[in-house]
């Protein structure tokens, strides 16, 4: 199973994306303010620089997210019932989504604070 051809390793990996949307409101929900937020940047055309990072921290935030959600479903599956352990793997698992929301958040302002004000 190990070495497959580099597209079929793609195909699987946009189909983990496409299940992400199909079952996590959270993703979709990211998916469409990112969109929203390079459509943004492309009409304040923003120096190309700061697009980069934008770019950067909104893939990070839907990274963590679909990490978060991986992690999420093979818990689930291996271990439907309750327990200490699995509250704290999940909790941990949405502070590094939090974490990384928060970086795009600051990213954002200090991209507009450098673009619009003479600070
Ligand atoms: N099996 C479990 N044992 C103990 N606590 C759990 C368990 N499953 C969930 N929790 C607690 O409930 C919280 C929410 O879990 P859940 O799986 O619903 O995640 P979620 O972030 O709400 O998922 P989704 O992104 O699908 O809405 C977890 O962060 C954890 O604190």
């Amino acid at each position: 199973m190990k070495n497959r051809p580099l597209w079929e390793r793609v195909r699987f990996a946009l189909c983990g994306v496409k299940e992400a949307c199909r079952r996590e409101r959270s993703f979709r929900t990211q998916g469409v303010i990112a969109m929203l937020v390079v459509a943004g940047f492309l009409v304040l055309r923003v120096s190309l620089i700061w697009f980069a990072i934008a770019i950067m921290a909104i893939a990070l935030v839907l990274a963590t997210e679909l990490t978060n959600a991986a992690l999420e479903a093979m818990i689930d599956r291996l271990h439907p019932e309750r327990h200490p352990e699995i509250r704290a793997a999940k909790d941990m698992a949405a502070g590094s989504v939090l974490l990384a929301g928060v970086a795009a958040v600051v990213v954002g302002l200090l991209m507009l604070i450098s673009t619009y004000s003479t600070w």
